[in-house]
């Protein structure tokens, strides 16, 4: 039997990292995707008794026997249920740290750990200890900003969750999952991202499994109608960075200066609703008058998401180098490198920006922004 399964990445228009804290954020679905097959073997098959996960991209390959993983993650069967979901605790994190120890990962790809880990734990609490062979693929970036964390686990939550249900009607055509095994998927994925991000807000899980455009705020969702073109050119700067470290650089900070972070928040969720309200606006107001108001708000955000010490020299670059041809932009996800977004106004033309952009070494490309979240096919 053979599921398939894709989840998109994301961009924040506003309000990341503020919103782990509290804060109203805005982001929408691009269309970059993660895809994970899911293979069940049969009864007889050979390796019935070993969970395999390929990594496509990278040509990684990790497996282990079914035994060593019953042996090492402890599971109480009277609480397992894959209708609950529940978080992985420190311990259990502990153990399945050895699991992926054990798989001996390259050096350069050691960041890949905590994905890794994030596997085991999804797949033994959805699908229990059977064997099976998993290929993921990405369209996305690793750890550049763009979700490719919550599109990971919303992906192979959606195949773990599609492979058990009774409904496998066949084809090729891809198709949403309904919303009660939305709302299931979204928990699990969300469980994930903690072990990943280590406090996440929920925002990347959620726009990944329901696409489109939402506001976000301490776990409720609005979902968005925009009624403007919205163009942004996302630039990846390609300098490394870690989303758990740099949400952690916040909180710690927020600590030491609680009372100016919170300021800081609050201005945050002052721009993101006005942001969102723009979007969504239907008044006589022209498109540039709001992309005009649009550009001042996502300078606003950035210059807040400086001072809680998320930015870096490579996004002042980019900034700089569009600012030189009079467009905006800010940092999208968790800053520190990673990607940079730029709003590009009605009748842009982006060639001269791009080239001078790639001849710094960046990388430039376009989305199409708010489409599907997650989906299946079998
Ligand atoms: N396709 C994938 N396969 C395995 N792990 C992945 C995959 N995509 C993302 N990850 C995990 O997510 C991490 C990147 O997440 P994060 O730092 O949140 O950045 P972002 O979500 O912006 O890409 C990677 O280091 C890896 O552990
Ligand atoms: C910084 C944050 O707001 C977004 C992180 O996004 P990404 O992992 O950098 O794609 C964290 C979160 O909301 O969980
Ligand atoms: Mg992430």
């Amino acid at each position: 039997m053979e599921v398939k399964a894709r989840a998109p990445g994301k961009i924040i228009l506003a309000g990341e990292h503020a919103v782990v804290h509290g804060s109203t954020a805005v982001a929408a679905a691009i269309d970059l995707y993660t895809y994970v097959t899911l293979r069940l073997p049969l009864q007889s098959a050979e390796n019935n008794d070993r969970l395999t996960l390929q990594l496509k991209d990278l040509s990684l390959e990790f497996s282990w026997s079914l035994a060593r993983l019953k042996e090492a993650i402890p599971c109480d069967s009277s609480t397992f249920s894959s209708s609950k979901p529940t978080s992985c605790s420190g311990e259990t994190l502990k153990s399945i740290a050895v699991l992926v120890e054990e798989q001996n990962i390259p050096e350069a790809k050691i960041w890949l750990s905590s994905g890794i880990s994030t596997f085991l734990w999804l797949y033994t609490n959805i699908l229990g200890f059977n064997p099976a062979t998993v290929i993921i693929t990405t369209e996305l970036p690793y750890g550049s900003g763009l979700g490719s964390s919550a599109a990971f686990c919303v992906a192979l939550t959606a195949a773990l969750i599609a492979s058990s249900s009774s409904d496998k009607t066949r084809g090729d055509a891809w198709s949403s999952l309904d919303e009660t095994n939305l709302e299931l998927l979204n928990k699990w994925a969300f469980e994930g991202e903690k072990i990943i991000h280590g406090k996440p807000s929920g925002i990347d899980n959620t726009v990944s499994a329901y696409g489109n455009m939402i506001k976000f705020c301490s776990g409720e969702i609005t979902r968005l109608q925009s009624n403007m073109p919205l163009r942004m050119l996302i630039t990846n700067t390609k300098v490394g960075r870690n989303t758990k470290a740099l949400v952690s650089g916040v909180s710690e900070r927020t600590v030491r200066h609680p009372d100016a972070m919170n300021s800081v928040f609050s201005a945050v969720d002052s721009i993101s609703k006005e942001l969102a309200t723009i979007i969504q606006s239907k008044d006589e107001n022209s498109v540039t008058e709001k992309e005009e108001r649009i550009k001042e708000l996502m300078e606003m955000n950035q210059g807040l998401l400086q001072s809680m010490g998320v930015s870096h020299s490579s996004i002042d670059t980019v900034i700089r180098t569009t600012l030189k041809h009079k467009l905006t932009s800010k940092l999208t996800g968790a800053g520190g490198g990673g990607c940079v977004l730029t709003l590009l106004p009605t009748r842009t033309v982006v060639d001269k920006v791009v080239e001078e952009l790639e001849s710094s070494g960046f990388q430039c490309f376009t989305a199409s922004i708010g489409g599907n979240g997650a989906q299946i096919c079998f």
